[in-house]
């Protein structure tokens, strides 16, 4: 963010208090000399961070970074006039993502495997790497061989990585490139020699040599290939305590509700304390979740149905048995489902969210419909780059 004769721009790497020089011609202004360094301004921790688009924030200091966040929180209800206390930003630790994507494509130099340059097409090499976990960059050599013969010099794969208790979830989509004999012969013998867990192409299967199992708290579940799962474990687990804390704090709580449920990151720990119905559109997601259902044993029973919650969402008069509603939409926000939730009497409602924006009209929805937001917390997943997530919860007075 910068002053230009007395108007406010937003400015790549550019932090508050900057006096700059600005090269303002092209489409976006860019910093071609700093005079002044703003006081939040730190040395970024990562070599790369000039250059790699990985992360936008390095050149400001943590506590900055968090307390930006919690700004934009506040700043998102303001805008729906909602006045709310905001807790201090939760920060996941450096290295921690077990989910990236990463482009590859072929060049004379053999496979190039890592993230886009900032604003530009050129991939560059991400060891070292603060951000994900080291498992998965230790992995993108193997992976750089075994793609080799699926690549084209036009294209640009996207190849998805995530880490999983027995080895590497490896999701690759390489548009124009077929699974034919031939690569699946290649794929299969170099997966299996990589030692990774499961392997697709193009959402086809390859192979899985042993379940990717992601553990939520303590619970397993094999996500489907691609499929949505919260990228830092840490994240996961600070949203995850507060929704179970909503229902913990109640004294009984004999059916909840968790809308747009993935594959059962809240849904399986929640049913520990009850009985659950989970919805989401994705049909891999919901299966993923009934499967891992029928393997664990001491919980109490989970339904899991495919439903498109934005055309369909669960009706007022549907909702009347559960005690508490769980809601974790996507960053388009849950409008549909909070009208009926404003229209029920559920008791509780545990909000989490990835867009301070969406949830903030939502959340008006529900407080006009009778419901008190409690303390909102930032949950600062996406570390070095401008994402929030948060989680809250909504109580009927
Ligand atoms: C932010 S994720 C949350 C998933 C889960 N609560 C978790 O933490 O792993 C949002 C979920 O919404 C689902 N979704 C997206 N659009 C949907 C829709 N129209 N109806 C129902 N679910 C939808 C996605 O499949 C995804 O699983």
């Amino acid at each position: 963010m910068a002053e230009l004769d007395g108007e406010t721009i937003y400015v790549d790497g550019g932090a508050p208090g900057d006096v700059v020089s600005l090269n303002m011609q092209g489409a976006r202004p860019r910093i071609v000399a700093v005079h002044e360094p703003s006081p939040h301004r730190v040395e970024p921790p990562c070599p790369q961070a000039g250059q790699c688009g990985g992360c936008t924030l390095q050149h400001v200091s943590d506590g900055f970074v968090a307390e930006w966040k919690r700004e934009q929180v506040i700043s998102a209800l303001a805008h729906r006039g909602i006045e709310a206390e905001v807790m201090p930003t939760l920060t996941v630790p450096p290295r921690s993502r077990r989910r990236a994507t990463f482009a590859a494509r072929r060049s004379n130099a053999g496979v190039v495997i890592g993230f886009h340059e900032k604003a530009s097409s050129h991939i560059v090499d991400v060891s070292p790497c603060l951000l994900v976990k080291p498992a998965l960059i230790e992995g993108l050599p193997a992976l750089a061989q075994l793609l080799e013969p699926g690549l084209t010099r036009r294209g640009e794969a996207r190849v998805s990585v995530t880490t999983s208790t027995n080895g590497l979830d490896v999701a690759v989509e390489m548009p124009g490139k077929t699974l034919d004999r031939a690569l699946l012969s290649h794929l299969s013998e170099a997966g299996r020699a990589a030692g990774l867990a499961r392997l697709t192409w193009n959402n086809e299967p390859v192979a899985e040599w042993r379940p990717p199992v992601i553990e939520f708290d303590g619970l397993a579940c094999v996500p489907p290939a691609g499929g949505f799962l919260q990228a830092v474990a840490q994240a996961e687990d600070a949203l995850r305590a507060r929704v179970i804390q909503a229902v913990t704090s109640r004294k009984r709580v004999r059916r909840v509700v968790d809308l747009f449920s993935g594959c059962g990151a809240f849904t399986l720990p929640l049913a520990r304390l009850a009985k659950v119905d989970a919805f989401d559109s994705d049909a891999a997601a919901i299966a993923a979740l009934d499967k891992a259902t029928r393997h664990l044993q001491g919980l109490k029973p989970i339904r899991a149905d495919k439903r498109d919650l934005f055309r369909r969402p669960v009706f007022a008069m549907d909702l009347k048995d559960y005690d508490v509603a769980v809601i974790d939409p996507p960053r388009a926000g849950g409008l549909a489902q909070c009208e009926q939730l404003a229209k029920s009497k559920v008791p509780v409602v545990a909000g989490v969210s990835c867009n301070p924006a969406t949830f903030a009209r939502d959340a008006r929805v529900l407080i006009d419909g009778g419901y008190r937001l409690g303390a909102v917390t930032p949950v600062d997943q996406f570390r070095w780059s401008p994402h929030v997530e948060l989680v809250a919860v909504f109580e009927r007075p």
